[in-house]
């Protein structure tokens, strides 16, 4: 998702609004820190308290963090101007998902910029475990000369139990395979054809598992279903000369139940990277005595830690970074659905586009009055190229942010597409989606994709509203019952006014005395459905309705010639400008949109 590959988004904010603000309390990874440098102002302030971060959030837009930051549900209720968390690594045990997504804040990782360094420091400490490389250093720097106390084991043709069989474990997998180990795995979710192509043997039960294996490691997320995994009870099911390994998350298996594992001889040793209390030295009893422990190999949450791995995941999570707080959508966010990055540069225009459609229904159409849009049943339609699209999740989000955020009040916050759903619900807006994958249904055949946004049941019938898609470029093909060409973006005044001679010379003598600057106009004219239905309309008034001569009467004449005035404007357009325009002759209303 290169950047240049966004539409046309200014690439920095507008100098009139303040620069937003990234909080960085954590060691990231200066590549990925330079590149959101460039247009926002970022602070890196580590040593934070849990106090600091609580008091310096409210005036953050985004958040990023590794696994030390505690983002609490507080944490993210104070911080109002909160858009995106991003954590650069894989682990969001320690951020409040739930919290985030109910403020519609967005939770971006990196799913797979530290998986080769997780999987290798896995391999180290299985290596050191069975060397007892640990000890055998700390007593040469005592100036011991301890080899016979040192006698380690060896791991070719071995068996290693691998819970976890996700990104890290298979990794281990194959690397654990190249050591000439026999690999078994437990993952109730790992495809079995992936498994044997790896030459890794699933089996169903930690009871199968445990007593089989030499050396056990865990690869799973840390989950209410997947702590305290391992007790008393497995660790005794296990080969007494048995060694484990936990690069994952502290508390799968249960800290003091490996401690006294350890103590009383059930398993052999352990090399542990993580800890449920961390830093360990401000952590629990049990957290201290296992790093503390002489049969173990500790090493303080060291997994992620390689420079290249820290340079992937920065780069993974600023990126994402920048792309949200310009408006677009994430590459991997946790609590939104998911964009594939080949989808994304097909699927972005039409975000926009939605999104844009969205927000014109709800300041042309509805006034800007809430009342109006919600409770309200929608159409949308995808024509073309987009009729073949399956995932239209972000599209209908992008849909719902249009309509709600010009009334949103939400405290300023922005609705986006994590809480976009929660919002349409709350709203009562209820949004049917239909694909037309017919070519003749009146998709011109130059648009890459056409949609059609029908509101239902508005007020005075039925609304109605196209855009398409060229390149990147978003158009408005139809406006209710005008065939229009323009972009939906910036500052419109959109005038519903008699296409009459002298119009176009008012509005701009009016924004002219205003200073307000004009940076594009078109006249959208009355389609064909419309002139016929004002020619039928006509025609029966006057008994002739399939006659070939139609009278048409001075009124109906002047509705024939309705037009639209769209007008691009810079610069503030006040209840007077407005006042102003609908009082000119000939100006039927006056709807400002703001896109
Ligand atoms: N120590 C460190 O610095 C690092 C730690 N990690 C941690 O490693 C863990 C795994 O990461 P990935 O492989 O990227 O995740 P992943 O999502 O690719 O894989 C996790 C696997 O665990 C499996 N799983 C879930 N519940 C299970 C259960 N009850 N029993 C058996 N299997 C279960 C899933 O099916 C999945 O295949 C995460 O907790 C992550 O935070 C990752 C990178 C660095
Ligand atoms: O990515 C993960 O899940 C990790 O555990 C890495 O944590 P860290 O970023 O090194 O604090």
């Amino acid at each position: 998702m290169a950047p240049s590959a966004l539409p046309d988004r200014p690439s920095t904010p507008s100098p009139s609004l303040p620069r937003p603000r990234i909080l960085v309390p954590e060691k990231v990874s200066a590549e990925g820190l330079a590149l959101l440098k460039a247009h926002y102002a970022v602070d890196v302030r580590s040593g934070l308290s849990p106090d600091d971060l609580l008091s310096l959030i409210p005036s953050y837009h985004g958040l990023i963090v590794r696994s030390e930051t505690k983002v609490t549900a507080a944490v993210l209720e104070a911080g109002h101007n909160l858009r995106v968390v991003a954590r650069a690594g894989v682990g969001v045990d320690n951020i409040d998902v739930a919290a985030a997504t109910a403020h519609g804040i967005v939770v971006v990782n990196s799913p797979a910029g530290n998986i080769v360094a997780a999987a290798e420091h896995t391999i180290a400490l299985l290596l050191a475990v069975a060397r007892n490389i640990g000890r055998a250093d700390a007593s040469l720097k005592a100036e011991k000369w301890e080899r016979s106390k040192l006698v380690g084991v060896e791991v070719g043709r071995k068996t290693l139990g691998i819970i976890g069989l996700g990104k890290v474990g298979m990794k281990v997998a194959r690397m654990a395979i190249g050591l000439g180990m026999r690999v078994v795995a437990l993952d109730p979710y790992a495809s079995a054809d992936v498994a044997k192509q790896a030459g890794v043997q699933l089996v169903l039960s930690l009871d199968a598992l445990l007593p089989e294996v030499d050396f056990l490691t865990i690869h799973t997320p840390l989950l209410a279903s997947t702590l305290n995994l391992l007790g008393e009870a497995e660790f005794k099911k296990m080969k007494k000369s048995a060694r484990v390994l936990n690069v994952a998350r502290g508390g799968v298996y249960n800290e003091a139940a490996l401690v006294r594992a350890l103590d009383e001889g059930w398993i052999a040793g352990a090399g542990i990277d993580v800890f449920t209390t961390e830093p360990v030295a401000e952590g629990t009893p049990a957290a201290r005595r296992l790093a503390g422990h002489e049969r173990v190999v500790a090493t303080p949450h060291l997994g992620a830690s390689t420079v290249e791995a820290q340079e992937n995941v920065s780069m993974d999570v600023c990126t994402q970074v920048l792309e949200i707080l310009r408006g677009g959508l994430p590459t991997a966010a946790v609590n939104a659905p998911l964009i594939m990055p080949e989808e994304y540069r097909r699927l972005q225009p039409f975000v926009r586009l939605i999104e844009r459609m969205g927000g014109l229904y709800t300041q042309h159409f509805a006034g800007g009055r809430g009342g109006m849009v919600g409770g309200r049943r929608f159409e949308l339609v995808y024509h073309g190229e987009l009729a073949s699209i399956s995932n239209t999740r972000p599209l209908f989000a992008a849909l719902v942010k249009g309509l709600v955020s010009p009334i949103s009040d939400a405290g300023g916050r922005d609705v986006n597409i994590v809480n976009a759903g929660l919002v349409a619900r709350e709203r009562g807006i209820a949004i049917d989606e239909r694909h037309v994958h017919d070519e003749s249904s009146g998709s011109p055949p130059t648009y890459a994709g056409l949609v059609t946004l029908r509101s239902l049941d508005g007020v005075g019938g039925e609304q109605a509203m196209e855009g398409y898609v060229s390149g990147t470029a978003i158009y408005i093909s139809k406006l209710d019952r005008f065939e229009a060409n323009f972009h939906p973006e910036g500052t419109l005044l959109i005038l519903h006014n008699y296409d009459q001679p002298g119009m176009i010379g008012n509005v701009g003598m009016v924004l002219g005395r205003h200073g307000i600057n004009i940076g594009s106009m078109q006249v959208a004219r009355l389609n064909r459905e419309a002139r016929l239905a004002m020619a039928k309309t006509a025609a029966g008034a006057g008994g002739l309705v399939d006659g070939p001569v139609v009278e048409i009467g001075e009124e109906e004449e002047k509705a024939a010639k309705e037009a639209l005035m769209i007008v691009g404007v810079d610069g503030d357009v006040t209840k007077e400008v407005l006042q102003e325009l609908v009082e000119d002759e000939g100006i039927l209303n006056v709807s400002l949109i703001r896109l």
